[in-house]
């Protein structure tokens, strides 16, 4: 029967088979086992699923088999790791390992297999898929593709859909991939339906009340001011305009109206945040069991909230992260609310640039990312960071400063929109995000630059603030004696955000059960997702999980490590147990 290696998740249950030896491939740990019941067509069978950490061989058998005696455990190392993270270990050793997390916009110019692999094997951690584009069947195939390469090359790849949102925006031109406006040329604006080719200088708008809410006279901004238009008339749904600054017009491309010098919304700002086709993208996200929801033009926590229990009901077993999107200038009076109820934010510069003037958006970005590591969210940073790479092999002084910035600021996440989506250079432009960040955060380290962020207390239980207090001294310690790496043991990442929070010199290598966990850890600074079935008690943990990378040479004698675990120990009886333990791998 041929033998399908496949990386699934499966239910641990654990069964030791050190010392199981198999046509020369050892047993040199745990192996967990799963007899679930497959049924297909006929009859059902019984499959023996045997994962030992990242490599399950799964053989079918007919019901009645001999299922006990396991014929192919293969346990090959005793935990799973991003490819990528383990030649960064075995080529640099700990310090090498990259701590800002880089997310891509999947397009059509890198969503193929060979073209996803290129952007993994340049680091690519979160692939983004922006719903104001595409197709679910387009969508589908890249996830897939994703899912493929976790499974078969051992990255890492979480994956993000991004919601198109309410706000105005033009539809796609008929199939072109671009629109040129010349300055003085009359163009009209229309919410008329057109199939196929749009007429000569028409575009068309998503808003039903379009023509209703812009008056002569307003200037309509095309994508913060790439394109600009004066209003001159209205006839029936079509909007005359004249172009008054020139540019590229893009498919989907954002539109603000202004009149007397300020954003003009009249009963668009009474449309919902997630409109009837984000609900219906979001289903779809659901059901392909992405790691998060990108919500746009977030105003309030309220939209949050009510996304987060409409995601728990229906993905009970696998938590999606709920990233929200500031962009919107109303969110900015309720960021701390909005960050609290959030798992994470996006300073969405794109549209953030044209709601505001533009020389506002550094320091909004400065004041966000502040913000997020206090209330210890997740924040990324959107948006024209390599603009200049959608067309050239190299990026502009400007935007190599901006990158740096952000890096500097400690960002946990930058992306890439265009430059990755539908430009002509994506591996370059991640790559530069890459090394970028390497040096930043290695000339941060270097000159010693300490923490400018104090971090208030967070928790309100017993046990949280426990476990906070025991994580930002455990990142002191680490500091303090120059450890290698920090590990946690970890159910759903909490401890490691805490660790994260605290922005250490070192790794933090984060040990959890569950693959999906491990995807959600794909955002958070300086994390490292290893997936590892656990002990009985920290020590344990420790020892085992030092002895296997020691095995895979992942951590060498000498190496220091300082370990923590919010998974409790002890019986419920005594308590819950927490400490910090300092091993020096022998
Ligand atoms: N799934 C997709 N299919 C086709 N084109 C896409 C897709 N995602 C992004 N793009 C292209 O990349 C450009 C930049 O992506 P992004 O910034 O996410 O979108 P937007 O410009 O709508 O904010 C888009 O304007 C579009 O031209
Ligand atoms: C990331 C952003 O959102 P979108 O690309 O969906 O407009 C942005 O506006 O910067
Ligand atoms: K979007
Ligand atoms: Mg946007």
């Amino acid at each position: 029967m041929a033998l399908r290696v496949v990386r699934v998740d499966v239910g641990w249950c654990g069964l030791d088979v050190s010392g199981f030896d198999h046509k020369g491939v050892r047993g040199n740990g745990r192996c967990t086992v799963k007899f679930g019941r497959k049924r297909a067509g006929a009859g059902a069978r019984l499959v023996p699923a045997v994962r030992c950490s990242s490599v399950v061989r799964t053989e079918e058998k007919s019901v009645g088999a001999d299922v006990t005696r396991l014929e192919r455990a293969v346990v090959e190392r005793g935990f799973e790791v991003d490819t990528r993270v383990e030649g960064e270990l075995k080529e640099g050793g700990f310090r090498s390992v990259r701590r800002t997390k880089l997310v891509a916009t999947i397009g059509p110019s890198c969503c193929t297999y060979e073209q996803l692999e290129a952007l993994a094997s340049s680091g690519v951690n979160v692939a983004r898929l922006n719903m104001c584009h595409g197709t679910h069947e387009w969508h589908r195939e890249v996830i897939k593709n994703c899912r493929r390469l976790n499974a078969e090359k051992g990255y890492g790849i979480a994956v993000m859909i991004d919601t198109e949102g309410s706000e105005i925006h033009m539809g796609d031109l008929g199939g072109a991939s671009s629109a040129k406006a010349e300055d003085g040329e009359e163009w009209c604006f229309t919410v008329r339906k057109f199939s196929g080719p749009l007429p000569a200088y028409t575009l068309p708008v998503n808003y039903e009340g379009f023509a209703e809410d812009v008056k002569a006279g307003d200037e309509l901004v095309v994508d913060g001011g790439m394109v600009r238009f004066e209003v001159l008339e209205k006839v029936g749904p079509d909007v005359k305009c004249k172009c008054t600054d020139p540019g590229i017009l893009l498919p989907c491309a954002n539109l603000t109206v202004w009149r007397d010098g300020h954003m003009a919304r009249e009963k668009s700002a009474t449309l919902p945040t997630i409109s009837s086709k984000d609900w219906v993208d979001i289903d779809f996200g659901i059901l392909e069991g992405v790691d998060f929801i990108a919500v746009s033009f977030v105003k309030s926590s309220e939209v949050i909230k009510h996304l987060k229990s409409y995601v728990a009901a229906r993905s009970p077993d696998r938590s999606i992260g709920v990233i929200a999107k500031i962009e919107d200038a109303d969110s900015l009076r309720c960021l701390d609310d909005i960050i609290r109820v959030s798992d994470g934010v996006m300073v969405a510069r794109g549209d953030l640039g044209a709601q505001m003037p533009l020389e506002q958006v550094p320091s909004v970005q400065e004041a966000i990312v502040d913000a997020c590591r206090k209330l210890n969210k997740p924040v990324i940073v959107a948006s024209q960071l390599l603009e200049s790479m959608i067309e050239y092999p190299t990026p502009t002084r400007a935007e190599v400063a901006d990158v740096s910035n952000a890096v500097r600021q400690k960002a946990d996440a930058l992306m890439l929109s265009g430059e990755s989506a539908m430009g002509l250079h994506p591996q370059k432009a991640i790559e530069v995000l890459r090394g970028v960040s390497l040096r930043m955060e290695h000339w941060s380290r270097e000159e010693g630059h300490s923490e400018t962020t104090s971090l208030p207390e967070i928790s309100k239980s017993e046990t949280g603030r426990t476990s906070e207090q025991i994580c930002n001294s455990a990142a002191q310690i680490a500091n303090k004696l120059g450890a290698d790496a920090i590990f946690v043991y970890t159910r759903r990442g909490y401890m490691a955000s805490l660790l994260s929070r605290n922005r250490p010199d070192c790794p933090i290598f984060a040990f959890t059960e569950s693959s999906h966990e491990m995807r959600r850890m794909d955002l958070q600074w300086g994390v490292v997702p290893f997936q590892f079935a656990f002990r009985k008690d920290l020590e344990s943990n420790l020892l085992q999980s030092v002895s296997l990378l020691k095995a895979n040479g992942m951590v060498k004698p000498g190496n220091l490590v300082v370990a923590v675990s919010d998974v409790s120990s002890s019986s419920q009886s005594a308590g819950i147990l927490q400490s910090i333990q300092v091993h020096v791998v022998s």
